[in-house]
């Protein structure tokens, strides 16, 4: 059977690829099925460098297919903050903490003024292929004055969604999926890979 890694450790990204990838004859890995594998530091400045850092760390261990992602929230009343840093906005990796820190950045803001954006950069890169595939994906939405809903991860309780007037952590792993930055991206990216890779 063909494999793929997902580079990583984030459970929250983990089930929506291994969703997304659920029609696919293909094994998918994540580096949750390698607990030991070693932290990768994301010392990129931009998604896309930060995705290339971790795809080829994966794939140069492995020496097989892996896709990166990297992602984040873009807030245009704190000029595209947190962005790269979004996963240690607060300090630590603490999703908690980070969005009562966005929250609290955020004070005083009307909800017409809170517009944001979730972007995902994915990077795809095969031993067998010079260049790696690259695509982007996003979604735009509001800043929740208070955090709803229980599923999804990160800021997913504070990111509104005006059209569905629901957060991400209100929806279900499939309507997310069907709108997010990473499943946009996701999309982009199988309308190339198939043709791409180098098995
Ligand atoms: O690097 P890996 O191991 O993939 O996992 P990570 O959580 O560190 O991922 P990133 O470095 O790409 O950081 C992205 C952060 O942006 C936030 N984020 C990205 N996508 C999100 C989503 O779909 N829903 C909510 N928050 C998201 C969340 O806080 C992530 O930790
Ligand atoms: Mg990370």
């Amino acid at each position: 059977m063909k494999e793929i890694i997902i580079a990583t450790k984030n459970p929250g990204k983990a089930r929506e690829f291994k969703r997304l990838f659920d029609d696919q004859e293909i094994e998918l890995k994540t580096l949750l099925d390698f607990p030991n594998f070693p932290e990768i530091r994301e010392t990129g400045k931009t998604f896309q460098e930060n995705a290339t850092i971790k795809a080829h760390a994966v794939m140069d261990q492995f020496n097989l297919p892996v896709i990166a992602d990297d992602s984040g929230l873009k807030v245009d009343a704190l000029y595209g903050q947190p962005g790269v840093h979004s996963a240690r906005y607060a300090g630590d990796h603490n999703d908690a903490a980070n969005n009562a820190k966005l929250l609290s950045e955020l004070g005083g803001v009307p909800l017409e003024k809170r517009t944001a954006q979730f972007v995902s950069t994915l990077v795809f890169a095969n031993p067998k292929n010079d260049q790696d595939l690259v695509v982007e994906g996003s979604v735009n939405g509001l800043i929740a004055t208070l955090p709803q809903g229980d599923d999804g991860f990160g800021y997913d309780p504070l990111f509104y969604v005006p059209e569905l007037d629901k957060t991400m952590a209100q929806i279900t792993l499939d309507q997310k999926n069907q709108i997010s930055h990473r499943g946009n991206a996701i999309k982009k990216l199988e309308k190339l890979w198939q043709d791409w890779i180098i098995w």
